[in-house]
Order: structure tokens, then C-alpha cells, then sequence
């Protein structure tokens, strides 16, 4: 097995020190143990992105999978219900769509956290697939856009410059910086480090909707 391989078939370690299983949602306590069904599904799409399955597993794979839609099917919600990319305290909002980031500080100004990329996000050679990294950075600095009391926004723009490669399989640092506000534009930069290493850098721009504004 080589140093690339060892690397991919890292056993999955994910902790989150602010699981909110307590947590409320629209006044109702959140379902116990839905944190714990997001951090699965996560796994499965790590395990699914690495496995080469035989046609038995396959087959019972996608039986079980179709049971669990099914089940899942049966308390679809409309958006205003919805859990999964709601919940502010759990890692990555309990959002699979973008990996799983955990928020260390928040102030009006700033964001730090950590997230690590699972398998589900590589690109290639154990490195993070380039079109995970700009979501990482819409969802961190929007959710500081939002932060200090300020309205509602929407990215406009969102510039990545992509400085180093980005491991997977390993915690990495992010920070986000409110930078300045010029009427509706609110500005923001974000940085994604390795260690003391600048794998990636952004910058925002966030415009304030207008009341009544989708
Ligand atoms: C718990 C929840 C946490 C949530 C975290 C996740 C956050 C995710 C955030 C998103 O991903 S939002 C989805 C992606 N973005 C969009 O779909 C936005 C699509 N675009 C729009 O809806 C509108 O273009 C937008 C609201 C951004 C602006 O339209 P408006 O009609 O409201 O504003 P307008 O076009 O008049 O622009 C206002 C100012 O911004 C400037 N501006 C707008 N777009 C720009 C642009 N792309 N580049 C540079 N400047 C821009 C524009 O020139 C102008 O500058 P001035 O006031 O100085 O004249």
C-alpha cells in the first residue's frame, strides 16, 4: 500500500464538541440522535466515494438505500420545516451537501473553525476537489454576513484563489473576516489553511436584500 493509499483508508474520526442534540428548531426540540443520522450519512458518502463494492453488495446496498428514502419519504417537510442546513450549532448546519465545519469562535467581525473533507469530497491524489472548496467558503462567510444583527444577503460574487492543495481525511483551519460595508454590499474574505499552509483564500461580496426581496 502506498503513502497516497494509507492516507485515503484513514480510519474516520469526527468529533464535535457542540453537538446540539438539545438544540431547538422553530420552538420544537430537535429529534434526539439527528445529529447523529446526518454524521451517518456523511460516513456512508465517504464510504460509498471509496468503496468498489461486488455486485452482492451493490445489490443489497441499493435495497437498504431505497428502504431508508422510503422511510425518509414518508416526513418530507416544506422548506420552512427543514432540518438538514438549519441547524446553526451542528458541524456544516447538518448539511450534507458541504462538509462537515465545525465554528470554534464567532464575533460580528470574525469566524474561526475546522472542517475536514471526507472521501466524498476528492478530487484526486488525496487532494479536495476544487468546486467543494468555493461552497465551504459561501456557507462560512454567509453565515458571518448575517452575523452582528445585519439583514438577510445573498452572494453575488465569490472569488477563490486556490493557493496550495487542500488534504483530505484532515482537520484544516478556516477564518472569515467581515472587512467592510458600503450601503447593501457587505465585503468579506475567508481564508482555508493546512497547518500553517494557505491551501485556499476568497473574497465576497454579500448584497442585503431589499424587504420583500427572494
Ligand atoms: C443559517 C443560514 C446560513 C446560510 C449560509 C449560506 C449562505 C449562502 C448564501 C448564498 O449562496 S445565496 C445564493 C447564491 N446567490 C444568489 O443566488 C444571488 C443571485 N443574485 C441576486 O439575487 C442579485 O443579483 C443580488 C441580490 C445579489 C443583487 O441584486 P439587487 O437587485 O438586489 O441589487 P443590485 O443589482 O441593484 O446591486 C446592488 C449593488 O451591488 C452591486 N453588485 C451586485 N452584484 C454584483 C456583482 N456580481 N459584482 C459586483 N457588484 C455587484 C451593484 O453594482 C450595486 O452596487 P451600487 O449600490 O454601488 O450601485
Amino acid at each position: 500500500m502506498d503513502d497516497e493509499a494509507i492516507v485515503l483508508a484513514a480510519p474516520l474520526v469526527r468529533t464535535d464538541p457542540h453537538r446540539p442534540d438539545t438544540e431547538t428548531w422553530l420552538g420544537r426540540p430537535v429529534p434526539e440522535g439527528y445529529t447523529d443520522m446526518i454524521d451517518q450519512v456523511r460516513e456512508l458518502l465517504d464510504r460509498l466515494a471509496g468503496a468498489a463494492p461486488s455486485a452482492e453488495v451493490v445489490r443489497s446496498t441499493t435495497k437498504t438505500v431505497a428502504e431508508l428514502s422510503a422511510a425518509l419519504a414518508a416526513y418530507e417537510v416544506d422548506e420552512p420545516d427543514q432540518l438538514s442546513g438549519r441547524l446553526g450549532s451542528a458541524a456544516g448546519r447538518a448539511q450534507v451537501a458541504g462538509p462537515a465545519l465545525h465554528v470554534d469562535e464567532v464575533d460580528d467581525e470574525r469566524m474561526t473553525g475546522r472542517v475536514r473533507f471526507g472521501r466524498h469530497f476528492l478530487g484526486s491524489n488525496g487532494v479536495v476537489h476544487g468546486g467543494a472548496i468555493p461552497y465551504l467558503f459561501d456557507d462560512l462567510l454567509g453565515r458571518l454576513a448575517l452575523g452582528g444583527g445585519r439583514p438577510r444577503s445573498r452572494t453575488a460574487y465569490l472569488h477563490v484563489d486556490y493557493r496550495s492543495v487542500a488534504p483530505i481525511d484532515t482537520e484544516l483551519r478556516v477564518a472569515a473576516f467581515f472587512d467592510r460595508e458600503e450601503g447593501r454590499k457587505h465585503f468579506l474574505r475567508g481564508t482555508l489553511h493546512d497547518g500553517d499552509r494557505l491551501c485556499a483564500e476568497a473574497t465576497a461580496l454579500f448584497v442585503a436584500l431589499n424587504p420583500g426581496q427572494t
